[in-house]
């Protein structure tokens, strides 16, 4: 159990806390030297009280004040290694556990993620870390610390009198007991404050992500009144968690004073008794009211060290998640293939007992009414899902052995809806390739038509990009990712609507650009204006997750079915406009 604890404050980092632990430990040894010697010197001083007739040996006292000064300084010194190990220690285990943990979430499923809420795992990746850091750097060596004293004193004040020492620590073990037995309602506290915490980091993020609707639709009060509600549960919930530790941390508090309370009795008791000498009392009232308070906070950082833990087991248990399989390398021969697919995110099935093969160097397009399961071809051929029935295969093998990053070299992304990152121009479109030259990146922004504004820009290729590509408009976003694609020259490009939502004068500049970067290339694209894909090598039509045609355009039209359809309504439809005038 112990095991356990060490391994979620730590978020399964424990050996984060030898160094830590170590060193705060050994500063605790050397801070009990002044404490010895000021219990030595107090000895000396009282000993004409207890055997009248008796001098102070003021040798001896003098030499005790000397060692105390070399006491301080060897404290001094001992306390430099523990704070740099606790903070630093902290510190890089944090940085290093969030670098982990952000690995991990990468090489999980789609479908796992689409789970997760995106605020809880930002709050884990911040907040359940920092929590996770103050564990190392505070909670723990102060824990162990703060025991250190209680426990030397109980061993060497049995040496001095053993019923002093009895009754100075009786009520510690049932302080120690109140705690662990309500550990259960502080976990349940914390599991419920921690939800709260979590439901108001959405109820932020999706205020602060939805902010331009908000502002568009008015919707300013009723998102401020869900935002403030989750604020107010999360006040109560604190409120609650502090409300019930509070009373629980005190109860023990008062334990432990109880016990000095007990000495005192007992001492005065067995000083009167004559079974006692004033010297030996004196001793014990000194260490008596020394050791209060590393033992006040060894239960304080208890209740609290339980609270942290369950931050670090969140962590724990996500890293637990199994990743997506596969290590084999991809084939040469990157020919793709949907061999009798069935795929559901949810129960329902999307794609039912689908097969297609792409083949290589040609065109294929996958065109059918919104709902259909295109875009959801493209997520299995790229393996961000796996299958429920069937297999995706590659050059034959199938693709869920495979290395899921191995098996993306080979593929080059360009989705409708661009996220580019809050980086320079020139760093964002070098994700193609981290190895590429600026000559290289400038050469793909010049085929991917985007070269001649990006040289206007205030900073040309080092201009930075808002979040998500905020400062850039879309047809030009769009370019830049072609020009990621451009640069990743890899075998396989896959398109999802790449051109749709645009003006014509974007429309025509991209789709020079992915002229380019198709050519020589298997290509996959998902297309609703069907006159993109007029020269496809092959076109396939889905309804409702099913393969309804397939063929040339020229075949399809001749066909008369669902295509010919789409094909008919687009060309009525492209005559459309907006019009000022009134009937
Ligand atoms: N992450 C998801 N979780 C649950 N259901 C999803 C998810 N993504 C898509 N779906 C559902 O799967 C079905 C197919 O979606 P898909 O995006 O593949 O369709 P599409 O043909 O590409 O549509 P569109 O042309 O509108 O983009 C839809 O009913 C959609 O609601």
């Amino acid at each position: 159990m112990a095991t356990n604890m060490l391994q979620h404050i730590t978020a399964g980092n424990p050996r984060a806390l030898v160094k830590p632990v170590f060193y705060t430990t050994i500063a605790n040894l050397v801070g009990l030297l002044p404490f010895v010697l000021l219990v030595e010197a107090i000895r000396l001083i009282f000993v004409p009280f207890v055997n009248p007739g008796t001098l102070i040996d003021l040798t001896r006292l003098w030499w005790g004040c000397g060692a105390m000064g070399v006491a301080v300084l060897l404290l001094f010194v001992a306390e430099i290694p523990a704070y740099r190990t606790q903070f630093r220690g902290a510190s890089s285990a944090a940085a290093e556990g969030r670098s982990r943990l952000a690995e991990h979430l990468r090489k999980l499923s789609l479908g796992f993620l689409n789970k997760r809420d995106p605020g809880d795992l930002a709050n884990m990746m911040m907040g359940d870390y920092t929590m996770v850091e103050h564990g190392i750097s505070h909670l723990v060596p102060q824990m162990f610390g703060a025991l250190i004293m209680p426990v030397l004193a109980l061993a060497g004040l049995s040496f001095l009198d053993w019923r002093m020492a009895a009754a100075l620590f009786a009520a510690f073990p049932i302080a120690i007991v109140l705690v662990l037995l309500t550990s259960g309602i502080q976990r349940k506290l914390g599991a419920s404050h921690m939800r709260a915490k979590i439901d108001a980091g959405n109820r932020l993020q999706e205020f602060l992500h939805g902010i331009r609707v908000i502002k568009a639709y008015n919707l300013t009060g009723e998102r401020f009144v869900r935002l403030e509600q989750s604020f107010k549960q999360l006040m109560r919930h604190s409120i609650r968690i502090e409300g019930m530790l509070g009373p629980i941390i005190l109860s023990a508090i008062a334990f432990i004073r109880a016990g000095l309370t007990l000495m005192v009795v007992v001492g005065v008791n067995l000083v009167l008794g004559g079974s006692l000498d004033l010297l030996t009392f004196v001793t014990f009232l000194i260490i008596g009211t020394r050791i209060f308070d590393p033992m006040t906070t060894a239960l304080v950082s208890y209740a609290e060290f339980r609270y942290h833990e369950q931050a670090g087991e969140r962590i724990v248990d996500l890293l637990k998640e199994p990743i997506m399989p596969g290590e084999q390398e991809p084939p040469n021969n990157s020919k793709l293939e949907l061999h009798q697919v069935t795929f559901g995110y949810l129960e329902k099935a999307v794609l039912k007992d689908v097969s297609i093969s792409f083949e290589n160097d040609a065109f294929t397009a996958l065109v059918g009414p919104s709902g259909s399961g295109k875009s959801t071809i493209l997520r299995l051929l790229a393996r961000f899902y796996d299958p429920n029935e069937g297999t995706v295969r590659m050059g034959g093998e199938d693709i869920s052995k495979m290395d899921p990053e191995a098996l993306l070299r080979k593929v080059s992304m360009v989705f409708q809806d661009v996220y580019l990152f809050q980086d320079t121009i020139a760093n964002n479109i070098r994700f193609g390739n981290i190895d590429a030259s600026q000559q290289m990146i400038e050469d793909a922004a010049k085929q991917a038509c985007c070269h001649e504004f990006i040289i206007k820009l205030p900073n040309g290729y080092d201009t930075l990009v808002g979040e998500g590509g905020s400062t850039l408009s879309g047809g030009e976003k769009q370019r830049i990712s072609i020009a990621r694609a451009m640069l990743k020259d890899a075998p396989i490009v896959m398109l999802d609507e790449a051109t749709a939502s645009l003006d014509p004068e974007n429309e025509e500049e991209i789709q020079k650009a992915i002229n380019r970067l198709i050519r020589g290339k298997t290509v996959i694209a998902i297309a609703h204006r069907l006159k993109t894909i007029q020269k496809a090598n092959r076109i396939i039509v889905l309804n409702e997750g099913q393969i309804v045609e397939q063929g040339r355009h020229g075949e399809l039209l001749a066909l008369g079915g669902l295509y010919a359809r789409m094909w008919s309504l687009q060309q009525e439809t492209s005559g459309w406009g907006i019009s000022s005038k009134q009937g």
